[in-house]
């Protein structure tokens, strides 16, 4: 599976927040979206998902584009927005069958690798209870559950480690390495560069709208000529940098 954005232009009407973004991402691999606020790492995340429509530019999936086959396209992406989104009248177990059904997966099934999950993140008492009267952190689990158990070819989560307890993250972070290895991918966008330096293959960092470099740790360091440095450092240099010369 690939997801290959190509010189996207996008963002909202009378907005175009993104020019020219190109990228693309393999299978089995996990790749960090990283950018200061208002770089446009969530606009990005819409363009892909489908909330916002292109400008100019293209966004295929596995080739097939969502102006092809909407359904199709959709059911290859799992999303974990930043924000828990969910039916206040549905219980979690009701959560679970509805996601299997808008996927196309057997509820059954659903059921089963949804008990793996609600194990892992210890809600597996709460099958009839109301999520949206859960905490923050578990709100967040329900919906890293619901998009886990598609297992769909393409992660998208944005702000993953927000709201979550160190438990839940590491928990989370093991469950993406082991899609990964099992030929998913995954885009995430974070500020948590030491966690994203750590776990993921790639970096695409964006700036004011536009990709700034994109590629390795070891492709970044090199570039900028600073051998040994980490995320964090080298980010910063770029950053303050950019911010200088746009003051300039
Ligand atoms: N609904 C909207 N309509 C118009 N402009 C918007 C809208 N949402 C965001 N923007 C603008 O798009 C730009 C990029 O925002 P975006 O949310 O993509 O940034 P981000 O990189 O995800 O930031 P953060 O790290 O703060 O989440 C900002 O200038 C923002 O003001």
């Amino acid at each position: 599976m690939t997801l290959e954005v190509k010189q996207l232009t996008g963002g909202y009407f009378g907005n175009p927040v993104l020019s020219d973004v190109s990228f693309n991402i393999e299978s089995g691999e996990l790749v960090g979206l990283i950018g200061l606020n208002g770089a446009g790492k969530s606009t990005t995340i819409q363009e892909i998902i489908g909330l916002l429509t292109p400008y100019s530019g293209t966004i295929e999936l596995d080739g097939l584009t969502l102006q092809e086959d909407l359904e199709a396209y959709r059911k290859k992406i799992g999303f974990i927005p930043e924000t828990p989104s969910l039916y206040e009248e549905l219980t979690l177990r009701e959560h679970i069958e509805l996601t299997a059904l808008a996927y196309g997966v057997d509820v059954e099934l659903a059921m089963e690798r949804a008990g793996v999950l609600l194990d892992t993140f210890r809600l597996s008492d709460k099958l009839d209870w109301f999520p949206v009267n859960f905490s923050k952190g578990m709100k967040q689990k329900v919906m890293i559950i619901c998009a886990f158990l598609t297992e769909p070819s393409l992660y998208i989560i944005d702000e993953p480690f927000m709201g979550l307890d160190p438990l839940a993250i590491q928990d989370l972070i093991d469950l993406m390495v082991k899609m990964k290895n099992d030929g998913a991918s995954i885009l995430m966008s974070t500020h948590i560069l030491s966690t994203a330096e750590k776990f993921c293959d790639k970096f695409v960092v964006l700036h004011e709208g536009k990709v700034l470099v994109a590629g390795t740790l070891a492709e970044l360091q090199s570039k900028f000529d600073m051998p040994g440095a980490s995320l964090d450092e080298i980010y910063l240099t770029l950053t303050k940098q950019e911010v200088a010369e746009h003051h300039e």
